[in-house]
């Protein structure tokens, strides 16, 4: 297992070429939030949006569109029960989000079909919250792309069926290995599964980030550091990085650190790496 430490934020970010557009820069395409749930695909859409991602779709109930551009005008917006436009935009995207606040009922479940029949084996997937509970619990069966899963401690004892006590290093590598996929266990000193077997633990992080919202956000940094960055791999680390890397910078004078208090600090945060 090896340490990650900040040389993974400047190999990743760099200056942007003067020669660019937003089309440079990606397109993210997000999907969650249900009637109840809107904040989570919300505050996700915003982390995108600030990590820098050219551009960015969100497929969310159509309850949350006025919540949605008011927090985050930069967004795009798509109805998600809409099965044409989620399947075109679906196929269209660099990076797909799907799972934050997306919820477990049958139209939850509709919408990830939709998505998970739509996706290409060139795009990134990532995987979250509900959409990671809705796999196990239905047992469906993993979509075409470079996949990326999310999940705390419980979201991981559903898909992977190892109890979280029993979540060593080595029970979590046997199941990651099957799923051929990255795994980003998150937990205090968050662990990276790497489909390459290699295994990174984060050694930050702070108490101060057990809010609501928090795995959303990280969701959405993730989705915008892999649309723009062209090694996937080395994105998905820097972004588990920052998002608490910034988290610790701000806990030092706050009690608690919110979600899109990390979000907001995250262009000046990034700019500080990217001429190093
Ligand atoms: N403002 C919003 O709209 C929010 C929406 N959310 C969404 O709500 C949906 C359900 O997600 P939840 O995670 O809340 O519920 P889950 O039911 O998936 O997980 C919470 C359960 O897991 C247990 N648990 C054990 N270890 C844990 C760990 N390390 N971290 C977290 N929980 C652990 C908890 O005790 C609890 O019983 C997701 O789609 C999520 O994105 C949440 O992100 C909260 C904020
Ligand atoms: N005590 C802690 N120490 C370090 N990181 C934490 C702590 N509590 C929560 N986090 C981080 O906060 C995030 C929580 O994710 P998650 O449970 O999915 O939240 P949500 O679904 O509410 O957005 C993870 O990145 C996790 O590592
Ligand atoms: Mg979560």
């Amino acid at each position: 297992m090896q340490l990650l430490t900040d040389q993974i934020l400047t190999h990743v970010i760099q200056p942007r070429p003067a020669n660019s557009y937003k089309g440079t820069f990606g397109r993210v395409l997000l999907v969650g939030g249900n009637q109840n749930f809107g904040g989570a695909i919300i505050m996700a859409t915003m982390a995108a949006v600030h990590a820098g991602a050219g551009l960015v779709t969100t497929a969310t109930d159509a309850v949350n569109l006025g919540s949605l551009h008011a927090q985050v005008p930069e967004a795009m917006f798509v109805n998600y029960h809409d099965k044409v436009q989620l399947s075109n935009l679906t196929s269209e995207a660099d990076t797909i989000v799907i799972g934050p606040g997306l919820g477990d009922d049958f139209r939850s479940q509709e919408v990830l079909a939709t998505v998970f029949a739509n996706t290409q084996p060139d795009q990134t997937v990532v995987i979250d919250g509900s959409a990671i509970t809705m796999m196990a619990h239905q047992k469906i069966t993993q979509p075409a792309g470079h996949l990326i899963y999310t999940p705390h401690q419980m979201e991981w004892q559903r898909l992977s069926g190892i109890e979280i006590a029993d979540q060593t290093t080595t029970n979590n590598l046997a199941v990651q290995q099957q799923l051929k996929a990255t795994v980003v266990l998150k937990k205090h000193h968050t662990e990276i599964y790497e489909p390459t077997g290699q295994i990174y633990q984060l050694p930050l992080g702070t108490p101060a980030q057990a809010t609501g919202g928090m795995g959303d956000t990280l969701a959405g940094i993730i989705g915008g550091f892999t649309a723009q960055f062209s090694d996937h791999q080395a994105a998905v680390l820097a972004a588990v990085y920052a998002h608490s890397a910034i988290a610790e910078e701000l806990a030092e004078t706050r009690y608690v650190v919110l979600p899109h208090q990390i979000t907001e600090a995250l262009p000046a945060f990034m700019q500080r790496y990217a001429n190093q």
